[in-house]
């Protein structure tokens, strides 16, 4: 399946039918010709396992119904032109085979742009086709869904199959967690590998280094609803998520520095784990040994790696956290090696299906959040009332999902309880707050949903 190319679909589901064609209308007036083809990519919910793909350790979400639609017709101009079917995002025209992505202002045509440039570069693809595009996105923006990724993989595929090329989707998403941090992010590939690979009715555990994907079958009688605090939090637009990537890096260089290994070589927590060859519980009591609970210095990481601080610039930083003086080893470090295990035991409980599987998988969750919130700090205020609110009215586990600091949780619900805990959680968090007009789009039932295609009409 993975090893296979996204389908091209020539059939659409009744519920896509009215949105396609209203996609294809607007295409029309601003193009005055009719799309070839449409490419659709989905938003995410990680379920469990939130920041430690980066560090190289598994995840496990699954495809969310909100995506990216993207209407495509070639051109013979050389040029690329973008325009969207929400005004706030501007239109947007560039030559396809010379053009910048602007990391100081991640607008967002610069998403597609790391798609388009990720399949000609990564790929070698020398002599792109124009396109005019219109796109239609249905993922919350900024809200933890993966709207970023849900783009950047659309316009690879708008790509790729405007320029009649064929690739897997294990190697678009490959490709696609690569040519994201184009933007800057240095994120992990959980994001893209779901888009692509996802199937509907199973979570997905996937696995990095090489990148790997096995079916979850989540329990019966129990939902996943989706509340989102309102928060907006882009990630390109500050340091703090690449600040988070710094951090683990760090903390396992200084480790690998004491217990004697090659630090530079160092560049995620799963490596050191590898290297010592102890399973995750050893690992947090090695973090325990080795690393002090309050903030390391700047000087004091250089002081033990044995460097200056322009070399560490070189080894350790990105351009974008060259400014931060104060990095939590310690926290982080607990967090990603406790969050790792905290994934191995949901995927057991899913397996093994105990009895009590549903009230496990909530412990887990819960754990996460607790881990996220006090350890890895990702979380907000917002936040951390919306979550203690999904807990009062009927979630059995509750925990922010995706990149934080706003944005959206996951809550795990029994069935019968879904109504009581959709009401409570309207009345507790979104009138309060004057959100009520937002409330049909911000919290939800969500299953799993499809993988990543393209429709020719
Ligand atoms: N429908 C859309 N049309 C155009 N651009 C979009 C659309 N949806 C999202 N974007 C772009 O993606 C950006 C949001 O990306 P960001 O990485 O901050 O959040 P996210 O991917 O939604 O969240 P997370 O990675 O935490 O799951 C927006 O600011 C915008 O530039
Ligand atoms: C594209 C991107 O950077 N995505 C990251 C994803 O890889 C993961 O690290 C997540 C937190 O678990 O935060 C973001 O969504």
């Amino acid at each position: 399946m993975a090893d296979d190319p996204p389908p091209i679909i020539t059939e659409i589901d009744a519920n896509y039918k009215e949105r396609f064609s209203q996609l294809g209308k607007k295409f029309q007036s601003k193009y005055d010709c009719e799309p070839v083809f449409f490419a659709r990519a989905p938003g995410r919910v990680n379920i469990i396992g939130e920041h430690i793909d980066y560090c190289g350790y598994g995840v496990l979400p699954i495809a969310i119904d909100q995506d990216i639609v993207i209407a495509v017709r070639q051109t013979d101009d050389d040029t690329l032109y973008l325009s969207n079917i929400d005004d706030k995002y501007s239109d947007y025209k560039c030559n396809v085979k010379d053009f910048e992505i602007n990391k100081d202002q991640p607008d967002w045509h610069n998403y597609f742009l790391c798609g388009l440039k990720g399949i000609m570069e990564l790929l070698s693809l020398e002599n792109p086709v124009g396109m005019q595009c219109m796109v239609d996105g249905s993922v919350p923006s900024s809200a933890g869904l993966s709207s970023s990724s849900a783009l950047v993989c659309c316009a690879a595929l708008c790509t790729m199959q405007a320029n009649g090329k064929s690739w897997t989707k294990k190697e678009l998403a490959d490709m696609c967690a690569q040519c994201e941090r184009y933007i800057g992010t240095i994120g992990g590939g959980m994001d893209q590998a779901i888009s692509f690979m996802a199937q509907p009715g199973m979570a997905k555990k996937i696995d990095f280094n090489p990148l790997r994907q096995t079916n979850v079958a989540l329990p019966d009688g129990v939902s996943f609803v989706i509340s989102n605090c309102c928060v907006e939090k882009n990630k390109a637009a500050s340091s703090d998520f690449n600040t988070r990537v710094v951090e683990c890096r760090l903390a396992s260089q200084v480790l690998a520095k004491m217990k004697g290994f090659e630090w530079r070589e160092m560049k995620r927590l799963a490596d050191l784990q590898t290297k010592l060859n102890v399973g995750l519980q050893e690992m947090e009591n090695v973090v325990k040994e080795c690393l002090h609970e309050s903030q390391y210095t700047k000087a004091e990481i250089c002081d033990v790696l044995g460097v200056t601080a322009d070399i560490l610039a070189t080894t350790s930083l990105s351009p974008n956290t060259l400014h931060v003086e104060n990095f939590c080893l310690y926290q982080r470090a607990t967090h990603v090696y406790s969050e790792a295990r905290r994934v191995e035991d949901f995927q057991n409980v899913c397996i093994e299906r105990p009895t009590d599987a549903a009230i496990k998988l909530g412990e887990l969750m819960n754990g996460s959040f607790e881990s996220c919130s006090k350890l890895y700090e990702c979380s907000c205020p917002e936040l951390d009332q919306l979550v203690a609110i999904c807990r009062k009215h009927g979630a059995i586990g509750s925990r922010l999902t995706g990149a934080g600091w706003g944005g959206c949780a996951v809550s795990l619900v029994p069935n019968d309880k879904v109504t009581e805990f959709l009401d409570g959680v309207k009345q507790s968090y979104y009138i309060p707050r004057g959100l009520e007009s937002k409330v049909n789009n911000a919290l939800f039932v969500t299953k799993s949903g499809g993988g990543a295609a393209v429709y020719i009409p």
